[in-house]
């Protein structure tokens, strides 16, 4: 805590009563993206925030990526990995490393963060409990010297096609944090990379959940001259993308959000997860600080 007074510090827990009522048992699913995971110290506070949701009985679902971290591993190891369409194009020995950072080390950091917090994190993928069936991704891609469509082979890359809730209900409203990372498993049993994103969509969507949170390293979506939008709806995010305005990984973070408002998740935004204490400050405070998505 810095230097406030007593006094102020009650009245800032006081303020925070009626964000809390609004969220009380509610389900919020938080996207906590690679970039946004930045340094130790920003990554203990998002637990301890993530922790402090859980004990105001609201029921937080965690969704991680780590497209850095994969990089990383991919780069100490030797294997060259290329996007098509902001994916990883995932090929076996890439996949075999996918999963050993979202669901090793990556998953197993946050968890212990949440857990050092106090929380009781369970980490999971798309694959326990077969909670999420994805289908290969299926993309074509105009070539740039022929101008012509083309279908770009992704790899063990999927989008997910159905989700099962039995295991996620095992653990929602029993004081149990779900930190998901984003694999599923195809009809044939494959493993299949999913983009963190559209994972964490299809999990606010099956979930209904109240609110979905992406957390990047930008402010948010940002105009042409690099200005912050407060707030966007569908038509106008549509717009964006088909101007280039919006591109790479911020595509999939937009479709998601129209995804998921159309599955009935009431608000969806995305924030700057650099900055300290990024989700009470959305969700406890007046100051919405990123982009709101809107019907
Ligand atoms: N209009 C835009 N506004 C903000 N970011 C954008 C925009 N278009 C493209 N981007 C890019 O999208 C990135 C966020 O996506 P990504 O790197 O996949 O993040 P994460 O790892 O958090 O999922 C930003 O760092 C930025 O480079
Ligand atoms: C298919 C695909 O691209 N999967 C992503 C999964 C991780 C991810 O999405 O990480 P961020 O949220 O940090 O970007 C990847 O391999 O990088």
């Amino acid at each position: 805590m810095t230097d406030i007074s007593p006094l102020d510090q009650a009245r800032i827990l006081s303020e925070a009563l009626p964000h809390m009522q609004q969220y009380d048992e509610e389900t919020i699913v938080i996207k906590y993206g690679g970039h946004a995971m930045g340094d130790e110290e920003t990554a203990k506070n998002f637990a301890r925030d993530i922790v402090l949701l859980e004990q105001t009985a609201i029921n937080p679902v965690v969704v991680h990526g780590g497209g850095p971290q994969i990089a990383t591993m991919l780069k100490r190891l030797g294997i060259v990995s290329e996007f098509a369409a902001g994916l990883r194009i995932t090929d076996a020995a890439t996949i075999e490393v996918v999963e050993m950072v979202l669901a090793g080390s990556v998953n197993k950091q946050i968890v212990g963060y949440i857990n050092d917090a106090g929380g009781k994190a369970v980490g999971l993928s798309g694959k326990d409990g077969n909670m999420v069936k994805a289908s290969k991704t299926t993309r074509t891609m105009v070539d740039p010297d022929s101008h012509i469509e083309k279908a770009v082979d992704l790899g063990f890359v999927g989008d997910p096609e159905k989700v099962d809730l039995t295991l996620l209900n095992q653990l929602i409203g029993y004081e149990l944090i779900p930190v998901l990372a984003p694999l599923a498993t195809s009809h044939d049993g494959q493993t299949l990379n999913i983009n963190g994103d559209t994972f964490a969509g299809a999990i606010a969507g099956a979930l209904k959940a109240k609110r979905l949170l992406l957390l990047t390293d930008v402010p948010g979506v940002l105009d042409k001259s690099k200005k912050l939008i407060p707030q966007l709806s569908v038509k106008d995010a549509r717009k964006l993308i088909a101007d280039g305005t919006i591109s790479g990984g911020m595509i999939p973070k937009v479709e998601t959000c129209i995804y998921a408002l159309e599955q009935g998740v009431e608000g969806v935004v995305i924030i700057d997860g650099k900055m300290q204490h990024a989700v009470l400050l959305e969700l406890f405070t007046n100051q919405g600080t990123g982009t709101l998505i809107h019907k």
